[in-house]
């Protein structure tokens, strides 16, 4: 997998403090909980023995989905619910995009097959994006849906990942192209978690947040300026406060628009060239780290088409480098990543549809007319590819 920065150290122990949770409701008052909006995003340190207010008293089964890197973390929460009088087991899958295939959720239904599990049983995600997108998927499709619980592990995780009940796998054909909306029960974000997560994670997950700023709240680029050393620090305020503004962004479009059909698109603001260069690269990129070029992408189509203006397609390099986040992409690949751009979501028929800003923090889904617009934004974010080194 890619390294940026070129580092996986994770940072030196520090003294966390411990501060009351933050806790951030999802559609408040508009349901009832369960796989409905009306949820709690709960952030804070220490918060395991929350779970199982989150999870219920109703289950009396639970399956703990966690990927081998964190098999020490998942015995931790099976061996607590164990003692909270639930019958608790866990499903080991592939870490990261490994996680995210259709293989791996038919292990995980088998499993809660061969153990009987019913509606009124849940699962418990522990891990990464990619963990959360694959148990969400298995349990909105477990006798068509259980309740979730997410406890992410990864800054991506907590900042979007397991907020907003979008769940997916991947396919041969690109990223996310199966999946269901499936609102989880609630959302337990850890920040203790984080100070195992290698650095460059932590980055990935920063690419995320700079999208939550440049789409709706300019204080987060501000923090960020002022201190990218900071942001990238699990103990600081700094990031602590990142944090719960990037979740207050996603939180606040997904109450609006939960089935994505208006301004939750603005949400995947740099998804579009990002999902089609981490299918180009095999998913050896981070998730993050294409999103972070897909934005540049962005603000070089929004440059040309008139929409913002220098500033702010600078602003997008500063930052982005300044967390040593990639900014270009090899210049020989066009058309393997258009036919990803051809499969986004955002399309309709043959209409392609990118998320650009008319601004700061002025979001709007754009319908570009012509592919070529695309090529020379392509050209802007371009570098020449690596020799091939032939013996
Ligand atoms: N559903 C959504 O709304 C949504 C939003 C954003 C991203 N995503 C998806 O999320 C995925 C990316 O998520 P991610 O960046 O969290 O990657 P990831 O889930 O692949 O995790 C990254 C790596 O960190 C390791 N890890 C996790 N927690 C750790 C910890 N506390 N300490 C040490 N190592 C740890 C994992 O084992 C993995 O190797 C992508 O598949 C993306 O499509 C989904
Ligand atoms: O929650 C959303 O909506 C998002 O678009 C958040 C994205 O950061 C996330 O990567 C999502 O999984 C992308 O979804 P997709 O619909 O483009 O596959
Ligand atoms: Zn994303």
């Amino acid at each position: 997998m890619t390294d940026f920065p070129d580092t996986t150290e994770t940072f030196p122990e520090q003294e966390t403090t411990q501060t009351e949770p933050t806790i951030i409701t999802v559609g408040e008052g508009a349901g009832t909980g369960g796989q409905e909006l009306g949820y709690d995003v709960v952030i804070g340190n220490g918060l395991l023995a929350r779970l199982p207010q989150l999870i219920g008293h109703q289950a009396e089964r639970v399956l703990v989905i966690h990927p081998r890197a964190l098999r020490a973390t998942g015995d931790v929460v099976r061996e607590d619910l164990e003692k909270a009088g639930y019958q608790a087991m866990v499903a080991e899958i592939p870490d990261a995009e490994e996680g995210k295939h259709i293989q791996v959720a038919a292990f995980c239904w088998q499993v809660l097959g061969q153990n009987d599990f019913t509606r009124s049983d849940a699962v418990v995600s522990v891990g990464g994006g990619a963990v959360s997108d694959l148990a969400g998927f298995v349990a909105s499709t477990w006798l068509r849906g259980v309740r979730v619980v997410h406890m992410p592990t990864t800054l991506l995780g907590m900042v979007d990942a397991a907020v907003g009940g979008k769940t997916g796998i991947n396919t041969a054909e690109g990223k996310n192209l199966v999946g269901t909306f499936h609102q989880p029960a609630g959302v337990l974000a850890d920040l203790d978690t984080l100070i195992s997560l290698p650095r460059n994670e932590l980055v990935a997950g920063l690419a995320e947040v700079v999208k939550c700023g440049f789409i709706a709240d300019e204080r987060i680029l501000e923090i960020i300026e002022s201190s990218p050393e900071q942001a990238q620090n699990p103990h600081s305020e700094q990031l602590r406060e990142l944090i719960i503004r990037a979740i207050q962004v996603k939180v606040d479009v997904v109450s609006k628009d939960a089935y994505e059909s208006g301004v939750r698109e603005h949400i995947n603001y740099g998804h579009t060239l990002g999902h089609a260069i981490e299918l180009a690269e095999r998913y050896q990129w981070r998730h993050g780290a294409a999103i972070s070029v897909g934005m540049v992408f962005a603000a070089e189509l929004a440059r040309s088409l008139g929409r913002i203006d220098d500033d702010l397609v600078d602003r997008h390099r500063n930052i982005l480098t300044s967390l040593g986040l990639p900014i270009t992409y090899r210049d020989d690949r066009w058309n393997q990543l258009l036919e990803g751009i051809r499969r986004d979501k955002k399309n309709r028929g043959d209409t392609l549809r990118f998320v650009l800003l008319n601004g700061q923090g002025q979001p709007a889904t754009v319908e570009i007319p012509d592919a070529s617009i695309l090529f020379a934004a392509y050209q802007e974010i371009g570098e020449p590819a690596s020799p091939t080194i032939s013996l």
